[in-house]
């Protein structure tokens, strides 16, 4: 991934969420969906976000909704197609590496994932505005994300993430020419609990403005997940259900006020 085109990313994301409101508006969601320019949806993550985003499904290419892609700045749309591709390339590379690491078949989580005329890629762009009341706040709450992977583009300069370990929150640092990759809770799932989707949350800074840009890696809708076959044993009974279209028990649970993935485990 040339180091350019990260910057070229982070740049056009902040050019587009300066444009003035009218401007963004003409991307906004189409119909009830999830795509498009707008504040984070409420119900899904709780009202108190202090977050701009902007939400496009990448792959399958035909799912496109061009729509809501901007054209300002020009060169928004064949940047993030590039982008895109990019980012698929580095996800295969990183569930082969991943099953080698549980000495699986290095295809195994690839067999799940990765596709991109089948599985779901969508772009998440967050803009958490600067606030002085920075400590009043929270840019996103804490939450896992349901996807396979999400690969995370940090803000060049500003620091806002941090992730729950041991009961404790930490900060995770920017690191200018590196993605940040998040487990999701779909790879939990299918890892069965190897792999952990951490707790996360984005902070605001008082001072400065601060963007990411999240690539969330989805299986198709009719793939059925569920734990490896290789990953059960005595040891290690199976301990998360089988299920298609995880994003349904996400969206379901959020009123509960618990994790999604809490409710697929097997007690
Ligand atoms: O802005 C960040 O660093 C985190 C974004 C995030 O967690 C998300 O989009 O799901
Ligand atoms: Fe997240």
């Amino acid at each position: 991934m040339p180091v350019s085109l990260l910057d070229e990313v982070r740049e056009m994301s902040k050019e587009f969420f300066k444009l003035p409101l009218e401007e963004k508006e003409k991307y906004s969601s189409k119909g009830d969906d999830l795509e498009g320019y707008g504040n984070t949806n409420a119900v899904q993550r709780g009202s108190l976000n202090w977050n701009d985003k902007l939400h496009l499904q990448v792959y399958p290419e035909e799912k496109r909704q061009l729509l809501c892609w901007p054209e300002n700045p020009q060169h928004f749309r064949t940047t993030l197609h590039e982008y895109s591709k990019k980012n698929l390339m580095i996800l295969r590379t990183l569930l082969k590496a991943m099953a080698r690491s549980l000495n699986l078949e290095e295809e195994r989580f690839l067999e799940l994932w990765g596709d991109e005329n089948e599985d779901n890629t969508h772009a998440r762009f967050n803009f958490y505005p600067r606030c002085p009341m920075s400590d009043q706040v929270v840019g996103l709450k804490p939450h896992g994300d349901g996807t396979a992977i999400t690969m995370l583009l940090q803000d060049k300069e500003v620091e806002g993430l941090q992730v729950v370990k041991d009961d404790r929150w930490f900060r995770v640092p920017v690191i200018p020419h590196a993605l940040t990759i998040l487990v999701g809770d779909q790879m939990e799932i299918a890892s069965n609990g190897v792999f952990k989707s951490p707790t996360h949350k984005a902070v605001v800074n008082p001072q400065y403005d601060r963007m990411s840009l999240a690539m969330l890696f989805i299986p198709s809708l009719d793939k059925e997940i569920g734990p490896l076959e290789e990953l059960i044993n005595e040891e290690r009974p199976q301990l998360y259900k089988r299920l298609k279209d995880y994003g349904q028990v996400y969206t379901q649970s959020i009123p509960s006020g618990k994790r999604p993935i809490d409710m697929m485990k097997i007690n």
